[in-house]
């Protein structure tokens, strides 16, 4: 199987173009490939493929082999790879996922993509559709105890489920002490993933992220947009921000009028490479 190593901000995957790969099981074949040991290395499997509906088709897979819904890291490495590899000559493109239809604008740099824009589209902070355990509107810096220890979350989706913890110091967070518990507590019916995040100033956010399926992960696209949300809800930043990650900076912009997300960051490719899968996906 051909693939190419790609990350947005250090949260890399493995993309397969599968307008001319086959992969059989993809759950599977993201779990050997993500093994950063036994396998390739990576926080998971990105599957390019043709679409009914946008100019193409993005599967992402966690580590664990568990399918999520969007992936903004890896959306903007997908525009990359479709332009640099030649599958489309166009600057502005449509990608399909399991949380709709994404626009992204692609911006050059010696004739391949350098950065991305993409519209996240809207927030959604009904429990019922983040999903989570609740019966109240909104959960805004809502008490949660977990592992014995009681946090404040605000709960917001891509796409995908987010829990947005606001503290005082995220570098000496003992992140795999709460991260786990937090993924798997039992409010959210699909897991969560968790951002920890501190308030730099109004325009400006310090977060680290435990993914889930994934665990601790440099950047995190969408956990960058549930976050700038998340502080304008609790009156902490202004509409526009810089999300500062382990692996680098992304900028979101949270339009209100026409409530949605934008964030713009870099792609980047690695190396192309080629893995005979059946040689280790053998019982
Ligand atoms: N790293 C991705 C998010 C992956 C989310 C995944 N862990 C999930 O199961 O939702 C990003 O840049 O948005």
């Amino acid at each position: 199987m051909k693939f190419t190593k790609m990350n947005g901000l250090g949260n890399d995957y493995v993309y397969v173009n599968c307008l001319k790969e086959k992969v059989e099981d993809p759950n599977k074949t993201a779990i050997f490939v993500s093994n950063r040991n036994f396998g390739i290395g990576s926080d998971g499997l990105i599957l390019i493929k043709e679409s009914d509906v946008a100019d193409f088709k993005m599967d992402m897979y966690n580590a664990d082999g568990s399918q999520g819904e969007m992936c903004g890291n890896g959306i903007r490495c997908v525009a990359k790879y479709v332009y640099d590899y030649g599958l489309t000559d166009k600057t502005t493109v449509s990608i399909e996922t399991l949380a709709g239809i994404k626009y992204l604008d692609l911006y050059l740099k010696d004739g391949k993509v350098d950065t991305v824009k993409v519209n996240m589209g809207a927030p959604e902070l009904r429990p019922a559709f983040i999903p989570v355990v609740s019966d109240k509107e909104q959960l805004i810096n809502e008490p949660i105890e977990v592992n014995g220890t009681i946090y404040h979350m605000t709960c917001v989706s891509m796409g995908n489920p987010h829990a947005v913890v606001f503290m005082e110091d995220v570098k000496g967070l003992e992140i795999e002490k709460t991260g786990p518990y937090f993924e798997k507590h039992q409010v959210f019916q699909k897991r969560t993933n968790t951002e920890f995040v501190k308030v730099i100033d109004r325009n400006t956010l310090e977060m680290r992220v435990w993914e889930r399926g994934s665990d601790e992960t440099l950047a995190c696209g969408t956990g960058a947009c549930a976050t700038a949300v998340a502080a304008v809800l609790n009156g902490l930043a202004e509409d526009e921000v810089t999300v500062k990650l382990l692996g680098g900076d992304l900028k979101i912009f949270w339009d209100r009028k026409e409530n949605k997300v934008y964030m713009t960051g870099p792609a980047t490719t690695v190396f192309d490479g080629e893995i005979d899968l059946e040689k280790f996906l053998v019982e």
